[in-house]
């Protein structure tokens, strides 16, 4: 589990090597921190495979549509504010078929992405219903965001980037529209929930909270994205 992220201080002693590290540092903290689990959420081809592939791999699966079965996994470490941070990603089919499979697995995320996809209605019209089973299923505190997937599609658009901020704000959960194929804020929603998960476990009480909304809009300003 992430709260047991722990901090290891390891006091330099001893010859040759680790003495010169001393003389630079005395004190080098190791941090270490444990896996953050996230899962990926949605119906079928919205594109939960294929924004996981863009993520760990930087490539786009085109071509035929392989629909998942049951559960997958991969791991991907990434930078947090200078700590190794280590996402465990779970790929679960969409297909209602395997709906009783993948339950079983939410109480352990500690993240979800929940995807609809811009060019299919019935998609976004069903997210209501995930985030009922999300709430029946998932820890109480799991973070969710809700990504609208396939932005690179504006010809076939028919959800409006407005509907999907304002299901966003009605259940108060961060949002932004993907593309898995071009690869816009793919990244950005990775790091957004790792970015939380991290401040939440390192959060003194003097600190400001993390605000995740706020961190989300200036990094999409920044990387002059969205609606491509
Ligand atoms: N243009 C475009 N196509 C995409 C994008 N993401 C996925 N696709 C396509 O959509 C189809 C479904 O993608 P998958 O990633 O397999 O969908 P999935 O949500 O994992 O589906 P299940 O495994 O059945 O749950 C594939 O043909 C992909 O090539 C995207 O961002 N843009």
């Amino acid at each position: 589990m992430y709260s047991n992220l722990h901090y290891e201080t390891t006091l330099c002693s001893g010859l040759g090597q680790q003495q010169s590290l001393q003389t630079q540092s005395s004190l080098s903290v190791r941090l270490s921190l444990q896996t953050i689990l996230v899962m990926l959420l949605g119906d079928s081809a919205v594109g939960k495979t294929c924004l996981l592939v863009r993520f760990k791999d930087g490539a786009f699966l085109g071509g035929n549509f392989i629909a998942t079965v049951g559960i997958d996994f991969r791991n991907k470490v990434v930078d947090v504010d200078n700590l190794k941070v280590k996402l465990q990603i779970w790929d679960t089919a969409g297909q209602e078929r395997f709906r009783s499979v993948t339950h079983a697995y939410y109480r352990d995320a500690q993240a979800l992405l929940l995807l609809y996809d811009i060019t299919n209605k019935p998609s976004f019209d069903n997210i209501r219903a995930w985030l009922t089973e999300i709430h029946e299923y998932a820890q109480k505190d799991v973070v969710i965001m809700l990504l609208g997937n396939k932005s690179d599609m504006a010809a076939e658009r028919v959800v409006k980037t407005e509907e999907g901020e304002k299901l966003a704000k009605e259940y108060g959960v961060p949002f932004m529209e993907t593309s898995a194929k071009t690869g816009v804020n793919v990244e950005l929603a990775f790091l957004a929930i790792a970015k939380e998960l991290k401040h939440r476990a390192t959060q003194q009480p003097n600190e400001p909270k993390f605000q995740i909304h706020d961190y989300i809009e200036s990094q999409k300003h920044k990387s002059g994205c969205c609606g491509l």
